[in-house]
C-alpha cells in the first residue's frame, strides 16, 4: 500500500488539476456554460487536440487573483493530505496574459495559495514557467524572458509544453539559453506524442537536467543508455501517458524497462483529473500493477528531490523527511 508513503512530484500543469467540481463552480460564478468540455461530471476530449481544448476552456474558468489561489490551495492541499511533501506546478505566464491580469498577478495568486497550502500541510511548492510550443517560437522566448526576470522567488524553473509534434526543439534553443543564463532549472517536454528523435533532440539543443515524459527514449537502446550515463531525470506520467494512448495499457508501459536499465525515473501526475489520475493512484498504480516495491517506490519520490529545483537547504530537509 502507497496510501501512507511521502509522495513528490515535479510535473503537475496547474490549470490542468482543477477538479471537475471545482470547475463546475467557478463555471457557475461566471455564468460559463461547460457541455462542450464537461459531461457527466468528467473532462470530455477524445484526442491530444481536443484534450487541450478542453484544457484551455478549463482554465479559462479561472479569471482573477483569487481564482488562482483558490486553485492552488485546493490541489495542493488535496495532494498533501495523500502524503504529498513536495510539488513543482507548471505555471504559464501567457494564460495570466489570456484573462486580462497579466502574468504577475497570475503568479502572485497561485503563491498566495501555495503560502496557504504550506500552512496548513507543510507542502512545499516551486513554479516552473512554460512556453507555449504551438504558440511558436517567438512567444516561447517571450516566456523566457518573463522568467528570467525572476518575478517572484516560487519561480524556479522553465519548461516547454503543448503540440510536441509542431516545430523542431532547436527552433526553441534559444527561449532555452536565456532561461538557462538566468540560472532556472531546465526541463522540456520531449518523447510523449514524438518519438525519441525528440529525446534526443532536446539533449542535443536544450541541455536538460531532466525531460518531461522522454518515455519514448525506449524506442531507441543507445539513447536509454545515453540517459542513464547522464543521469537525465525522466518526469514519468504513465496515467496521462495511456489515457493519450502513447501506450494501450500500464503493462506495456516502459517505466519498468527504463527503470532497469538505470535511467533516474519520477513519478508524476500531469493533468490529473483530464487523464483520470491523480499523484496517489500513480503511486498506486507503480506498485499494484507496475509491480514495484516500496523500496524502489521510495528512491523514486528521492530521485524527485535530488532532481527537483530547489535551494539546497530546501533539497536537505525534504530528504531528510523521507
Ligand atoms: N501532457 C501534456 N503534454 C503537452 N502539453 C501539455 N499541456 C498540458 N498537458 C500537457
Ligand atoms: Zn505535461
Amino acid at each position: 500500500m502507497t496510501t501512507s508513503m511521502p509522495k513528490a512530484e515535479l510535473h503537475c500543469h496547474i490549470e490542468g488539476a482543477t477538479s471537475p467540481a471545482l470547475a463546475l463552480s467557478q463555471a457557475a460564478r461566471y455564468g460559463i456554460d461547460t457541455s462542450a468540455f464537461i459531461r457527466d461530471g468528467a473532462y470530455a476530449w477524445q484526442d491530444f487536440t481536443s484534450f487541450v481544448q478542453s484544457y484551455d476552456a478549463t482554465a479559462n474558468l479561472f479569471r482573477t487573483e483569487e481564482d488562482y489561489a483558490l486553485l492552488a490551495e485546493t490541489y495542493l492541499t488535496e495532494i498533501a493530505q495523500a502524503g504529498a511533501i513536495y510539488s513543482e506546478l507548471i505555471v504559464s505566464p501567457d494564460q495570466g496574459d489570456a484573462i486580462g491580469i497579466g502574468a504577475d498577478a497570475y503568479i502572485s495568486g497561485l503563491a498566495e495559495g501555495a503560502q496557504r497550502a504550506r500552512a496548513k500541510t507543510g507542502i512545499e511548492t516551486r513554479f516552473i514557467i512554460v512556453g507555449i510550443r504551438h504558440f511558436g517560437p517567438e512567444r516561447v522566448v517571450k516566456a523566457a524572458e518573463y522568467a528570467a526576470r525572476r518575478p517572484h522567488p516560487l519561480i524556479t524553473g522553465f519548461n516547454l509544453a503543448g503540440e510536441e509534434r509542431m516545430h523542431r526543439v532547436a527552433d526553441f534553443a534559444r527561449a532555452f539559453d536565456i532561461a538557462r543564463d538566468a540560472g532556472l532549472g531546465i526541463t522540456i517536454h520531449a518523447g510523449e506524442l514524438s518519438g525519441a528523435f525528440s529525446v534526443r533532440d532536446a539533449l542535443d539543443h536544450v541541455r536538460p537536467s531532466r525531460i518531461s515524459h522522454g518515455v519514448r527514449a525506449i524506442e531507441d537502446a543507445d539513447l536509454v543508455r545515453r540517459l542513464a550515463e547522464e543521469g537525465v531525470v525522466l518526469e514519468v506520467c504513465p496515467g496521462s501517458n495511456v489515457a493519450l494512448g502513447v501506450f494501450p495499457d500500464f503493462e506495456s508501459h516502459p517505466l519498468r524497462a527504463l527503470h532497469a536499465a538505470g535511467v533516474r525515473v519520477t513519478l508524476n501526475s500531469d493533468d490529473p483529473p483530464f487523464f483520470h489520475t491523480s499523484l496517489a493512484r500513480e503511486y498506486e498504480v507503480a506498485s499494484t500493477v507496475m509491480g514495484f516495491s516500496d523500496v524502489e517506490i521510495l528512491g523514486m519520490t528521492r530521485t524527485a528531490i535530488e532532481a527537483a529545483f530547489v535551494d539546497e537547504p530546501t533539497r536537505q530537509r525534504l530528504l531528510a523527511a523521507l
